[in-house]
């Protein structure tokens, strides 16, 4: 693996997100010569866009909500809504990582993760990295979806959990560098290496910032 900067140029590719993922992981681990396609999933209005915006920009968008329509090629964001399902089918089984979202303040997005997490192990790759999000930890006033239950279905998926707000930014690059640390640290795995472990980062990340917010 070579160990050239990352550029801040040409991030706007035709698969932007996991070029721009495998970037900011550049800048921390200087290394950016592989490339990962990751997607977002969830129900529509769990804060997808927002998330990778929110990301990528550093930004909230805030104000009239418009559905994601199929897929967003630019940046893999996928649209919630069923009637565009079979659309993003096609694109999963290309996919390294999946980010899965729910939004705290919605039963009906919480208690779809199931079957989300169904039609990811009917189409997507076997070893897909998979994380669970709980978005909008900032509306706390309408949570409706205690921190416990998210890390309850992660564990019981053995998947990693973290809550995240678009709005306020809580946890959102964390979540974008785990998943990248651990595709780079697969990709460039030697047979005896010990894995990454994607939960002890995860915690040792919020140690060091001192931040709040679930995992497992
Ligand atoms: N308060 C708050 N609002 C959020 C957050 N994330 C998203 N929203 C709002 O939730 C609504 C839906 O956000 P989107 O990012 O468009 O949702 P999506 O999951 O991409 O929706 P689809 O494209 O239909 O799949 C918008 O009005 C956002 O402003 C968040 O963390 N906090």
């Amino acid at each position: 693996m070579s160990t050239k900067k990352a550029s801040l140029k040409d991030k706007e590719t035709k698969n932007g997100t996991s070029k721009y993922v495998l970037e900011r992981c550049a800048s921390v681990c200087e290394y950016f010569d592989i490339a990962f396609k990751v997607m977002l999933l969830g129900d529509s209005a769990v804060g997808k866009t927002c998330v990778l915006v929110r990301f990528k920009d550093g930004a909230f968008l805030g104000g009239n909500f418009i559905a994601t329509v199929g897929i967003d090629f630019r940046i893999w964001d996928t649209a919630g809504q069923e009637r565009f399902r079979s659309v993003t089918h096609a694109y999963y089984r290309d996919a390294q990582a999946l980010l899965l979202l729910y939004d705290i303040t919605s039963k009906s997005s919480f208690d779809n993760i199931r079957a989300w997490l169904t039609e990811i192990h009917e189409y997507a790759q076997k070893d897909v990295v998979i994380m669970l999000l709980g978005n909008k930890t900032d509306m706390a006033g309408e949570r409706v979806i205690k921190r416990e239950e998210g890390e309850k279905l992660a564990k019981e998926y053995g998947v990693p959990f973290m809550e995240t707000s678009a709005k306020t930014g809580v946890n959102v690059e964390l979540a974008f560098l785990a998943v990248a640390k651990e595709l780079k640290h697969r990709a460039a795995q030697q047979p005896n290496e010990p894995k990454f472990q994607i939960h002890e980062y995860i915690a040792s990340e919020k140690q060091k910032s001192g931040c709040c917010g679930g995992y497992m």
